[in-house]
């Protein structure tokens, strides 16, 4: 027998048919839906008067365009394109009969959130959104990753996509993992060593002892920012962490149909012998907490180094991309990470808004205030469930006793398409996913770090080392 790769035996288990130039048609066991990339097909669905066709294979929620602080109605949102596009989420789900957790309900959140915590996706599933991040998902096992609108209304019209086989990478971080080291540094430390192009056209499994030794929410940390390491899908093998994970969600299996799944979900590795296209080997003891210093995710550096001198870099356009992040960052060559002052704090986002990333936020706030120089700490709870039970163990007040800001669930200030943002020449300490030019709002300089780092950074005005706190 073939010892197979998990990524081949997902793709397998999912391909209705494959043609000679190497196209191929999958089947879709679940798709996502958010309301910036759904009106156009289900326009489409109803131009071509066509229906879902297997309408409960679909799960909607709202999250990019919500405010996180409370309102009642889609007519509460003030701004335009925000307001059309959540109503017609709600109008579109409505008249289709697809299932929305929309305004009010305690299970809406950020999708990549909300769809693992109901058990909505479960390994051995493909599964899709119109989404980059959906490669969240694939740290359950499965085959997850973005598409664009077309193929969305492809997805829900046949419940097939046209796709094409990727390569097999394999990133294997082996070794104790240091303290005070998340899974937010794992993966941006792997993006800082393979770069975001890294794993263009491949599917990235992310294994070794250090992987293993995270719980699932922290593997759907470094799934998650697959897409920022140049690869569409990302994902962990299943184990009995995952099993446990999935147990008894409201959209899991029960009784002998989960025996029956839990078996099949234990296959779901690659074999010994398996062949990948590329392999990166990591060894976890060289992993320290990291801060983005430019303006793509690969410009990441341990948080006791200082940043990089531009003539040293030998590739010309590399250099030009360094000394054009430098002018837009407002930074110098030669300075201390430690040097780097923070005007505000985002907690959130698909990448870091579960409640580990909550608690490990608050464990660093508590008995502790905000730095006077810091405008805002936005404290951004995945989805309404993860609010819930952050509140239930007295999290919101160690926040808001250090002078943080808790918020409604969405994906706030990650993007500046709702009303949280930063404001020109603004330095945010962020646990978010994407660093570009104006991704936080026009003119914000975002730095990526984790939840700990992130409430380090609110503390001390400036980025700071957690494990010397
Ligand atoms: C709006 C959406 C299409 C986009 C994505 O696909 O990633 C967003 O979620 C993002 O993070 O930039
Ligand atoms: S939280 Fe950010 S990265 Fe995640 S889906 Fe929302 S906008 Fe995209």
């Amino acid at each position: 027998m073939v010892a197979k790769t998990l990524y081949d035996k997902l793709w397998q288990a999912h391909l209705v048919t494959e043609r000679d130039d190497g196209s191929a048609l999958i089947y879709i066991d679940r798709q996502i839906i958010h309301e910036v990339t759904s009106p156009q097909a289900f326009e489409g669905l109803r131009i071509a008067g066509r229906a879902p066709w297997r309408v409960g294979a679909n799960f909607a929620t709202i999250d990019h365009n919500v405010p996180t602080t409370p309102f009642q109605s889609a007519a509460d949102i003030v701004d335009e394109t925000s307001r059309i596009q959540v109503q017609t989420l709600e109008d579109n789900t409505r008249d289709f009969g697809i299932r929305e957790f929309g305004i009010g309900d305690v299970r809406q959140g950020i999708v990549h959130v909300m769809a693992p915590e109901q058990g909505a996706v479960l390994p051995g599933m493909t599964v899709v959104c119109g989404d980059s991040h959906t490669s969240t998902n694939g740290a359950l096992g499965c085959l997850a990753h973005g598409i664009g609108t077309s193929e969305v209304e492809h997805v829900l019209a046949t419940q097939c996509l046209v796709a094409k086989k990727m390569k097999n990478m394999l990133v294997k971080v082996e070794g104790d993992l240091n303290p005070g080291v998340t899974a937010k540094d794992v993966v941006l430390h792997i993006i800082g060593v393979i770069g975001t192009a890294g794993g263009n056209g491949h599917a990235i499994e992310f294994a070794g002892s250090a992987i293993r030794s995270l719980s699932v929410e922290g593997r759907m940390t470094v799934c998650n920012m697959s897409i920022e390491a140049g690869a569409r899908a990302g994902m962990v093998a299943v184990d009995e962490k995952t099993i446990d994970y999935c147990k008894n969600r409201p959209f899991a299996p029960t009784g002998a149909d989960w025996e029956r799944a839990a078996q099949y979900w234990r296959t779901l590795v690659s074999d010994d012998g398996a062949q990948f296209d590329r392999v990166v080997e990591i060894d976890a003891a060289d992993i320290k907490p990291q801060v983005s210093w430019g303006t793509s995710p690969e410009m990441v550096l341990p948080v006791d180094a200082t940043l990089p001198l531009p003539e040293q870099e030998q590739d010309p356009v590399k250099r030009g991309s360094m000394e054009r992040a430098y002018q837009y960052m407002g930074l110098k060559p030669g300075m201390a990470i430690t040097d780097i002052e923070v005007d505000r704090v985002f907690i959130g986002s698909c990448t870091n808004s579960r409640i580990e990333d909550l608690r490990a936020a608050a464990e660093v706030a508590q008995g502790r205030r905000k730095s006077d120089r810091v405008k805002q700490v936005l404290v951004v709870p995945g989805s309404g469930l993860v609010k819930q039970q952050a509140e239930a163990e007295g999290l919101d007040k160690i926040f808001i006793d250090a002078g943080f800001e808790w918020r409604e669930p969405g994906c706030s200030m990650c993007l500046a398409m709702n009303p949280d943002r930063l404001e020109a020449g603004e330095h945010c300490a962020s646990t978010s996913n994407r660093n570009f030019e104006g991704r936080q709002g026009n003119g914000g300089r975002t730095h990526l770090v984790s939840p700990a780092m992130a409430a380090a950074a609110a503390i001390a005005g400036r980025f700071v080392d957690v494990r010397e706190l």
